[in-house]
This record gives structure tokens, sequence and C-alpha cells, in this order.
């Protein structure tokens, strides 16, 4: 089978966490393997990066040069060789979450930020090459505010989520932006509705991919 590269994205709060193992299971139910993974993270190294970016003060080409960092070990030691194996990739967050936070966020620049995509992204899959990319990113959008109520019931804030209205309105735009130049690969979900609902949301549009073939209802 052909592996498939399914991102979650959205600020913090929005909601990702709480629904990808809804989607693993639905996929299972329809015979595919599924491997779960999160960014930054997912590898031994890239753990490490994650927990000085969430919680070490740096500046933002710092915070840009280590999230590629991570990327980088995490397509190289986890997620192409799952593709190949043509498992399902479920990823928490991917480039898109650079250009929202780092870029729009941060005001790094959007170019530089293309050409290190670039860099990271290329010479490690099976086809040379090929830039990887998501084949569907599931787009968790939210008010800030609405995800900003969520987190402060939820948890002790990290060094991002500890970030005010203005910084994630900023974030947001970056999805949107982003949502907008790949409107094929993006489906937007309404994340502020209740959590059957985007959960519901989230199904049809990977039904609608034709990728929950073979599940049992
Ligand atoms: N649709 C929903 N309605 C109400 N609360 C929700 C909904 N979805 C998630 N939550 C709650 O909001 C909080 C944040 O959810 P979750 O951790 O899934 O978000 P996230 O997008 O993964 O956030 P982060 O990127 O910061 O990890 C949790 O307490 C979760 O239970
Ligand atoms: C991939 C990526 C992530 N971030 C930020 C966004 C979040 O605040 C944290 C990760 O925490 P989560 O609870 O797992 O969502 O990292 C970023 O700034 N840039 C990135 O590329």
């Amino acid at each position: 089978m052909q592996g498939l590269f399914i991102t979650f994205e959205g600020i913090d709060g929005a909601g990702k966490s709480s629904h990808i193992d809804t989607l693993a299971q639905a996929l299972r139910a329809a015979g595919r393997q599924v491997t779960l993974t999160r960014e930054p993270g997912g590898t031994p190294l890239a753990e490490k990066l994650r927990a000085m970016l969430l919680h070490d003060a740096m500046d933002a080409l710092t915070e840009t040069l280590l999230v590629f960092a991570a990327r980088r070990d995490h397509l190289r030691v986890v997620i192409e060789p799952a593709l190949a194996r043509g498992d399902v990739v479920l990823c928490d967050r991917f480039t898109d979450a650079t250009f929202a936070y780092q870029g729009v966020g941060r005001g790094f620049d959007l170019q530089v930020l293309s050409y290190m995509e670039r860099l990271a992204q290329t010479g490690i899959a099976l086809e040379p090459d090929l830039m990887r990319n998501p084949d569907l990113t599931l787009w968790f959008d939210v008010p800030p505010e609405v995800a900003a109520e969520r987190l402060a019931a939820a948890r002790t804030p990290d060094r991002f989520e500890a970030e005010g209205v203005e910084f994630f309105t900023r974030v947001a735009r970056g999805y949107a932006d982003r949502a907008a130049g790949a409107t094929q690969r993006f489906a937007r979900l309404d994340g502020a509705q209740p959590r059957a609902q985007v959960a519901a949301q989230m199904l049809a549009a990977v039904a609608a991919r034709g990728w929950l073939q073979g599940a049992t209802p």
C-alpha cells in the first residue's frame, strides 16, 4: 500500500492531540498500519531538542534552527521509513507550524524559512529530489480566545503556551496564509465545535479522499 502523510495543525489548545487517536482507530479499522508521531520530537534526539524549545529561552533564529534540526532527524529516522513501509503517518504538527509560529508569530523571514524547508525535507525519501510534504493537513481552526480558555483550564503553560492572545492571533493568521497557499492539501475544521462534531469533520475530510474505504461501520 502507498504510504500517506497526514499532519495535524492549529494554535496551541486547538484540539489536535485530542483527535489524533480517533483518526488512528478509524484508519486501523480500514486496514491501515498507522505510525503516530509529533513535532518537535518523534525521535530520541528530536525529543531532547523539543525539551529545549519548550523550556529554554532563545531567539527566533535559534528556535528555527532547532525545529528544522529536529525535523530532519524525525524524517530520517521515523517518517520516511514508515512511508516506505506503506504506513499512514499521523504527525501532530509539521512545517506549517514553523511558518505560523517562527514566521508570522515571531516575524522570521518567510523566504529564509522556504529555503530551510527545502534543505531539511529533501534527499531522504526514496525519490532523491522529492521535498517531503504532507498529503493532507487537518487544520483545527479555533479563535485564540477559545484556545486560551481551554489551555488555562488544562495545564501549566510551556514557553509557547505562555504567549498572549496577540501572538496567537498572528500564528492563526500564519496558518490561514498557509492554507490559502495550499487549498488542496489543507482541510479546515471548525475546532470551536464540540468534540464529536470536530471528530466528524475530521473523519469526513479523510473519507472524502477515499482513505477510509474498507472501514467497518
Ligand atoms: N472540541 C473541544 N471542545 C472543548 N474542549 C476541547 C475540545 N477539543 C479539545 N478540548 C480540550 O482543550 C484542551 C486542549 O486540547 P488539546 O491538547 O487536544 O489541544 P492541542 O491542539 O493538541 O494543544 P497543544 O498544541 O497545546 O498541545 C484540552 O483540555 C482538551 O480536553
Ligand atoms: C513543530 C513546531 C512546533 N512549534 C511549537 C508549537 C507548540 O507550542 C510547541 C509544541 O507543543 P505541542 O503541545 O506538541 O503542540 O512547539 C513551533 O514553534 N514550531 C514548529 O515548527
